[in-house]
């Protein structure tokens, strides 16, 4: 076996800037002679430490097909921007028909990659998936009580997909008395959680929810079960639990043949998410959104004859607009106050665009649409651009009407659409998965299908009469209450809402009704700071009432 180095010295809490660290390894400033062993290890630290380069560690076996297991793991890490590293469990003979054969690696030459990677690397966050014999999870258990990391997160690994076995029943006792306890989260499906408690029959949501309570009883800090493979449901739903509440997770049940690895994956972009600084249930709600969107992306792919194919990881490379490197987390309460811009009003009071969203953000607005009808686009992009910084800095998300170029040019945090604008669907493939779409629906057959486009939210309206929109029809308050309890997605109702009566549109309580977006309301006012101001308290105050 090979001699072991110790683990180097934790890093000291200084962190100099990346100019200084690059610095350091500049010719003109570097000594001339060869440094010692020990200063080039310094500079390494002080590079590693400018440059930060979130760490998984993944312990699993191989999949020939490439499809789930170590490949899978990789692919993912490589997509969500972390480095991951990898301990071979098992070679399997896999391919998109199941699995031909398993051949594990000895428990010691697993201990021996683990001490090679954790002795050496910076691992943040380790994450299991297949551990075909109870002595290869207690060699894991081992290692990581002798180099601990930052998080765990296990797969119970048990059969595939295709339904073959990959860890046998005599590892169930060492999983659940040494693994679980160490583990930050648990992601069991809905048949490996049941053989984790003895075969019970999980058939409804119910059913995962009690599942998650028992195996968080065996000690990790949060459950996930993922209801991939729960049979006559039209979601795909996940059930988190934290050891006090329940949250279900749904997401759009793609058709297509391509999951096999979806768990795999699933795990590794928690794993590559937690690694990057994210709490647990934002970690798992990026990776949710990750599988969703890569097999909404690989849907029609053909590789292989076998009824489970692979997906492609890596979809985001095909198209360079796709902006990866973080997913926005779209929260539906953002839509509590959202102020829409028009080139027209701020005209008309001799206000630049910048100064209008300024103004609004100070006044308490919780999201900030641009919807510049008939500015030029030169203008408009550089006036967009200042606005994502303004809202960026203040926290605030800052959307984009109908324009996807100019959005994708300011790096906006999404687009909101109309009915005769591009669809959603075709506005998500241009924007990928990390922006934030809203689409205008008057009917519950336009909520629906904005939802099966992968919209985030809605615009619904117009409630009141406007002149801010040509031609546009008053719904009410009726054609409002049709919609909202229609949708599938967050509502915000749009239309001639001012001070007078978006108290009363707020009182209606209406399922889905997030907030109010107003355009004249703010902006064809004097002081939009103010305005803003009293038309938040009017919301506050009607949604402490209803
Ligand atoms: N057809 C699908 N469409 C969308 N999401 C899916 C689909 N199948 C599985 N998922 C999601 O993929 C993740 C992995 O779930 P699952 O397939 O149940 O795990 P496993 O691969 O371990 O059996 C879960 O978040 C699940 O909801
Ligand atoms: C080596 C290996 N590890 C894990 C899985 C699980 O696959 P899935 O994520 O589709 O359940 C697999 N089929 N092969
Ligand atoms: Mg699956």
């Amino acid at each position: 076996m090979a001699s072991v180095q110790p683990p180097p010295a934790p890093l000291a809490p200084h962190r100099p800037s990346i100019t200084a660290a690059l610095r350091f390894y500049s010719p003109a400033v570097s000594p001339r002679v060869s440094p010692s062993p020990a200063a080039r290890s310094r500079r390494l630290a002080v590079a590693a430490r400018a440059m930060p380069w979130p760490h998984v560690l993944t312990v699993a076996g191989s999949d020939s097909g490439a499809g789930a297991g170590i490949q899978a793991d990789i692919k993912a890490c490589a997509a969500l921007g972390a480095y991951c590293s990898s301990v071979i469990t098992a070679v399997t003979a896999q391919n998109t028909v199941g699995v031909q054969g398993v051949h594990a690696v000895p428990e010691e030459f697993v201990g021996e990659q683990l001490r090679s990677v954790l002795s050496d690397m910076s691992v943040d966050v380790v994450k299991t998936g297949m551990l075909p014999s109870a002595g290869i999870v207690k060699v894991l258990c081992e290692s990581l009580r002798k180099f601990p990391v930052k998080a765990l997160v296990v797969d119970p690994v048990m059969v595939s997909t295709s339904g073959d076995t990959l860890s046998g029943p005599s590892t169930l006792t060492t999983y659940r008395d040494e693994l679980f306890p160490m583990a930050d989260i648990v992601t069991p499906n809905v048949k490996e959680a049941s053989k984790l408690l003895g075969d019970v029959s999980l058939q409804t949501i119910s059913d995962m929810r009690s599942a998650a309570e028992s195996i968080y009883k065996l000690g990790p800090k949060y459950v996930l079960v993922k209801g991939g493979d729960m049979p006559d449901s039209t979601d795909a739903i996940d059930v988190f639990f934290d050891g006090k509440e329940f949250i279900e997770l749904r997401g759009l049940r793609i058709k297509t043949r391509n999951t096999h690895g979806t768990g795999c994956t699933l795990a590794s972009c928690i794993a590559a998410e937690l690694a990057k600084g994210a709490s647990m249930l934002h970690a798992v709600e990026a990776a949710k959104k990750f599988v969703e969107s890569a097999l909404y992306h690989s849907k029609d792919l053909v590789i292989g004859n076998g009824p489970q194919g692979p997906f492609d990881h890596l979809f985001s490379l095909k198209s360079p607009l796709y902006k990866m490197g973080s997913l926005h987390k779209f929260n539906p309460d953002d839509l509590f106050l959202y102020a829409v811009t028009d080139s027209g009003m701020n005209k008309k009071w001799g206000r630049s665009i910048e100064d209008a969203v300024k103004a609004a953000i100070e006044g308490g607005a919780t999201i900030v649409q641009l919807r510049e009808k008939d500015a030029e686009t030169r203008e408009f992009l550089e006036a967009a651009k200042t606005c994502v910084e303004i809202c960026r800095s203040s926290g605030v998300p800052l959307l984009i009407n109908d324009r996807i170029d100019v959005a994708l040019a300011c790096n906006a945090d999404g687009v909101h659409v109309g009915q005769s604008d591009m669809p959603a669907w075709e506005v998500r493939e241009l924007l990928g998965p990390g922006k934030i779409i809203g689409v205008s629906c008057k009917t519950p057959a336009q909520a629906e299908q904005a939802w099966k486009d992968g919209a985030d939210y809605i615009g619904c309206g117009g409630v009141f009469p406007t002149t801010t929109k040509a031609n546009n029809p008053t719904l009410g308050f009726e054609g409002l209450r049709t919609v909202c309890f229609a949708s599938k997605l967050p509502v915000v109702a749009i239309g001639g809402i001012n001070a007078r009566n978006a108290g009363s549109v707020m009182e209606l309580g209406l399922p889905n009704l997030k907030g109010v977006a107003v355009v004249s309301a703010l902006f064809d006012r004097e002081c939009v700071a103010t305005e803003t101001r009293s038309l938040r308290s009017i919301l506050m105050n009607a949604c402490s009432r209803s």
